[in-house]
């Protein structure tokens, strides 16, 4: 079955965001766009809250949240109970925020990474699966 995945980005991510689902489309995933829709300036909250919110009410398998530097969005899906957001710069990291901590969501900081990078990051996240074990003792224990 297609994984459905949620994606928004702020105006400082919008490029990158355009290019990342025509990528998930072509690579079979079923994307639903919340925003932005312009390089126009914006506020990453308005996009990151209901990325996190449709991820948190399952009505997506994951998300991918695109900012400037990644920190706002984070910081922002974060507040949300059953999000794990990761802020990834590499396909270690993309792949570590999978095996290790469940992530849910995967932030990509824009300005600071090439777009090739940013498929690359977008597809480890997309393909690994959380390793459970150990870990799942302490993503259990994250919330509070
Ligand atoms: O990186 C960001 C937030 O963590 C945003 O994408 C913004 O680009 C950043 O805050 C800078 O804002 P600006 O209005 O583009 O200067």
């Amino acid at each position: 079955m297609m994984k459905k995945i949620a994606i928004g980005s702020d105006h400082a991510g919008f490029e990158y965001k355009e290019a990342l689902k025509q990528w998930l489309e072509k690579n079979g995933y079923d994307v639903k766009d919340f925003g932005t829709y312009s390089t126009a300036s914006t506020d990453y909250p308005d996009f990151a809250h209901p990325v996190a919110e449709a991820v948190e009410k399952k009505e997506f398998d994951q998300g991918v949240l695109v900012c400037g530097s990644a920190n706002g969005v984070a910081i922002t899906a974060n507040k949300h109970q059953g999000i794990r957001a990761a802020i990834c710069w590499t396909e270690e990291l993309a792949s570590l925020a999978r095996l290790h901590n469940d992530a849910n969501i995967v932030c990509i900081p824009a300005r600071f990474i090439s777009l090739d990078l940013a498929e690359k990051i977008t597809n480890k996240f997309l393909t690994e699966a959380f390793e459970g074990g150990r870990h799942a003792n302490r993503v259990g224990k994250i919330s509070c």
